[in-house]
């Protein structure tokens, strides 16, 4: 899916009128409609107390005011407060006209806040993609107020007071809702995790918004789910042998951090790689022989840790960093590495650690490199960042400058590439945010570098997706706490075989 900016939605929204050559109230009443059968659906109980819809002066409120009928025609108990404003937009102005007599409304003021209590659900309709600067004034106050009371809130479309995708001014009023629903397509700000307690839970309503605008509209940002991947996985060949998958090699594991080394082995090996060899040192060659037998070892002299660099000629990918530790020698290795690989690498952990230590060794990366840190493996790489806004300027920056991916972990892992595109991922739960969860992804993108029919940007998009939906797919059976690093490898298999596409022709 695209991600577009506010300016991008408005302009959606005009291109769908006119290509339906309707009107922008009809389409603000299929919005609406959407958004009350969403929300009625969830068995909203009749004594539920009061529904309290608060009504901003542009579309969002229109939003806003076309619910209320819709839930006072559906037997609901509602109550409108409007915004005070010197304009309202056209549709804010039919469907004012157009709202029963029986629903009470009246306007919010100073002295004029609602009662708000446990039972009172708020649906937010004050401002959304619309929002040009930070809440002022009477909107500020009762933003305030609806944050400090118990009121369970949903809001349409945005939280209001949330910019949609620009940086939000220190400490301005923000609703806190509890759900967010909004329309056809995400919002960047819902994918950064400072917005995460004003957003709550997110949801997307399709509204049939012009497919071919949408199509044509450029956008440096997408939301990966499994319908942008599709076709991108093909079945594998029944003539294809080891080789048609890759020989990968893994540099990975310390003294006390085998696991590692056995965790990304065992999720390259669950990722279709042809054949996997695991450099790791002398401490390790029991643990591996036995726990990973499919796995070849080559051990390094070094008991604890890695020493020296493997002829490289034999791989097709080469991954390095899971549980390596930061010894001298073992950053030496990495910079033979980058001077002497010819096969795509993977770059995680320690080797990111490492680099941040001595970045003149970035001058080195070969192109192309993945790189898979989270934001504090991020931070040694690049500066220390002021917010999320300013993390992505820095991943683009990084990115483009070094030619290079770079997965950027988080709950929303976010791919920067190359060309400064942003891939937003979709899958995954907090039951990953567990030790080795980074050690298994490693060997998932090794082994899918070292597809020959891959990508770069593809092999990385289908490695993080897959990562998060074996994730996801394992936490239904252990739940999340109970979700550990290996149960993650044992989901791999079915999640490939989800996105193997078999097209008859
Ligand atoms: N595109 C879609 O898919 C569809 C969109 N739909 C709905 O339309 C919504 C967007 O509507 P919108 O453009 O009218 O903007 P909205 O957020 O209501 O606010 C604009 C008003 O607020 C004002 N204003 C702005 N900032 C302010 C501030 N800080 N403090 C005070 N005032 C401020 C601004 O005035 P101005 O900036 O000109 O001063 C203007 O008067 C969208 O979120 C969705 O709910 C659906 O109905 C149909 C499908
Ligand atoms: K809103």
């Amino acid at each position: 899916m695209k991600i577009l900016t506010a300016a991008q939605t408005h302009q959606a929204d005009q291109a769908t009128i006119q290509a339906e050559n309707s009107s922008s109230d009809a389409l603000m009443e299929r919005a609406a409609t959407a958004f009350t059968d969403w929300l009625t659906n969830r068995q909203l109980p009749t004594e539920a107390g009061e529904i309290l819809v608060l009504a901003g002066p542009g579309n969002n409120g229109g939003d806003g005011l076309v619910t209320a009928r819709q839930l006072h025609q559906c037997g609901y108990q509602v109550r409108v407060l409007l915004l005070p404003a010197e304009k309202h937009s056209a549709d804010f102005t039919t469907n004012r006209q157009r709202l029963p007599a029986a629903v009470p409304v009246a306007d919010l003021g100073p002295e004029n806040l609602p009662a708000l209590t446990p039972a009172t659900l708020v649906i937010d309709a004050l401002f959304g993609t619309g929002l040009s600067r930070p809440l002022e004034g009477l909107a500020a106050t009762m933003v305030q107020h609806l944050n400090a009371s118990q009121s369970r809130v949903v809001a349409i479309d945005m939280p209001s007071g949330l910019l949609t995708d620009a940086p939000q001014p220190k400490d301005s009023a923000v609703v806190r809702a509890h759900h967010t629903v909004s329309f056809e397509l995400p919002k960047l700000a819902f994918l950064l995790p400072q917005n995460a307690g004003f957003v709550g839970e997110w949801h997307l309503l399709p509204i049939g918004l012009n497919r071919e605008f949408i199509a044509q509209t450029e956008t440096a940002m997408y939301f990966v789910d499994a319908t942008l991947l599709a076709g991108k996985l093909p079945k594998r060949a029944k003539f294809g042998h080891k080789g048609t998958y890759g020989h990968a090699l893994l540099l990975a594991g310390s003294k006390g951090k085998i696991g590692a080394a056995v965790l990304a082995t065992k999720a390259c090996l669950h990722s279709g790689v042809g054949l996997l060899t695991l450099r790791t040192p002398a401490i390790g060659y029991d643990v591996v022989q036995t726990a990973v037998p499919e796995a070849m070892a080559l051990i390094d002299p070094h008991p604890d840790f890695i020493t020296e660099l493997p002829e490289l000629k034999s791989y097709s990918a080469i991954g390095m960093g899971p549980g390596i530790g930061q010894e001298a020698a073992t950053k030496e290795v990495l910079a033979r590495l980058l001077r002497e690989a010819k096969a795509p690498l993977v770059l995680d952990a320690d080797a990111l650690n490492l680099l941040g230590q001595n970045r003149d060794l970035l001058a080195l990366l070969p192109p192309d490199t993945l790189l898979t840190p989270h934001p504090k493996e991020f931070e040694r790489l690049t500066e220390p960042a002021r917010d999320d806004y300013h993390r992505l300027e820095l991943l683009r920056t990084f990115c483009q400058q070094h030619r290079c991916y770079v997965v950027l972990k988080g709950a929303y892992t976010c791919l920067g590439t190359p060309d400064g595109q942003f891939y937003f991922n979709s899958t995954g739960n907090p039951g990953m945010g567990t030790g080795g969860s980074g050690d298994v992804l490693t060997g998932v993108l090794t082994a899918l570098r070292g597809h020959s029919f891959l990508s770069p940007l593809d092999a990385a998009l289908l490695g993080v997706y897959a990562h998060g939906r074996a994730g996801d797919l394992a936490a239904q059976q252990t739940g999340e706490a109970g979700l550990s690093a290996g149960d993650i490898t044992r989901f791999l298999g079915p999640t490939f075989q989800e996105l193997i596409t078999q097209p008859l022709f």
